[in-house]
């Protein structure tokens, strides 16, 4: 049933001067407390006598109705240019044909993500894995792990930076070797040229977020645990100084993102974090980031199999020739043979 003409339903129920009778032919469905309310079950149940008890209820029932076709009427956003991010089912049905394709023909090639600070690294990283039926790791983490779990800030402030960026190159050349992987890096791991000899191994796939939202998670999340942020909040009186934690994250963040940029852009894949409609200040959600990733990895490992097969598709001249040609013993193999031949033939070698 269209919205409007739900909306038109939810009008004539909404009206106090019908009768109970003439309500129930107007209330054709059964509204169960259990059963969630949508067009499939007022389209499908069977017509039924509403009670009086019911009748009662009219104004929660309306309301539903209400709900039901502001959802039809406003829940998608006009000019979305990914209309199925917003049905869930839809999507859903997405990500497992477009993780069918790519599984065939991925091959076990590992699947490593760069991006900012706050872009969703780990988070989709883990739904990438399991998704693929991967293994996962997130290189902080292992740092982390290898250091009786100190938090990467106390290796900042108790080693330097320094070190901890040859942790960081040493964990990604030691990864990089083994397959059905998904590597959540971190932001500053683009940094090191050798760091992309190893992560070129495999598909290298860039969050590219707006500086904006990357704030706003990372100051969520407590700036404490990013020592290159803390560091900035710090030296800015904690963020008394211009817009507060929001404003000196930004500010970094902004900063940082500039001078990576170049680095980042190396990646073979790369995936906006912009959400639209009610999505606009939160980013694309997790499930539709994943999607927008699966779909890019796929694509250019589709692309990959249409250049190979196009290098496999030549013809060698003369070919055809190649058929009909056999082997023969060269003459002189054939001379030293029948030598032999006969040789035997004359008996031993008299004796002196
Ligand atoms: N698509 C998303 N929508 C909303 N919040 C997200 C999304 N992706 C990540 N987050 C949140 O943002 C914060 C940073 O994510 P995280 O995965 O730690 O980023 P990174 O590993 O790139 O630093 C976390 O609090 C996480 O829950
Ligand atoms: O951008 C960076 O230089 C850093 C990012 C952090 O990882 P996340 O990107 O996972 O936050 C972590 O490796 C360290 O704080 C340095």
């Amino acid at each position: 049933m269209a919205s409007s003409q739900l909306l038109q339903r939810h009008k004539s129920l909404a009206s106090p001067a019908r009768s109970p009778q003439a309500h129930a032919a107007l209330l054709r469905p059964v509204v169960s407390r259990h059963a969630p309310f949508t067009a499939a079950t007022w389209n499908n149940a069977p017509a039924t006598r509403i009670s009086d008890r019911l009748w009662g209820r009219r104004a929660e029932l309306s309301r539903l109705v209400l709900v039901r076709a502001e959802q039809l009427d406003d829940g998608r956003t006009p000019g979305h240019p990914y209309p199925w991010e917003e049905d869930f089912d839809l999507l859903s049905d997405k990500v497992k044909e477009v993780t069918d394709e790519l599984t065939k023909d991925l091959r076990g090639c590992n699947i490593w993500l760069i991006g900012m600070m706050g872009s969703g690294k780990s988070t989709v990283g883990k739904m990438l894995s399991n998704t693929l039926k991967y293994a996962f790791f997130d290189t902080d983490s292992v740092i982390e792990l290898a250091h009786d779990k100190k938090p990467v800030s106390q290796i900042f402030a108790e080693e330097g930076q320094e070190y901890f960026r040859n942790c960081e190159s040493q964990i990604i050349k030691e990864l990089s070797p083994y397959r059905n992987l998904v590597i959540a890096t971190g932001g500053g791991a683009v940094l090191r040229p050798e760091n992309w000899g190893y992560m070129h191994l495999g598909i290298v796939c860039w969050l590219n977020g707006d500086v904006d939202l990357l704030a706003r998670r990372v100051v969520r999340d407590g700036l404490e645990k990013r020592p290159l942020l803390a560091a900035a909040s710090a030296a800015d009186g904690g963020g008394a100084e211009g817009g507060g934690a929001l404003g000196v994250a930004r500010d970094k963040l902004a900063a940082l993102q500039e001078q990576r940029r170049r680095y980042y852009e190396n990646a073979d894949v790369v995936v906006t974090l912009e959400g639209y409609g009610k999505d606009a200040e939160a980013g694309a959600p997790t499930a539709a980031v994943m999607y927008r990733l699966l779909s890019a990895i796929n694509e250019k490992v589709q692309a990959k199999k249409r250049e190979q097969a196009q290098r496999m598709n030549f013809t060698i001249e003369g070919a055809e020739q190649l058929k009909n040609m056999r082997t023969m013993e060269s003459p002189a193999a054939a001379a030293a043979a029948a030598a032999a031949a006969q040789g035997e033939g004359e008996g031993p070698a008299p004796t002196a």
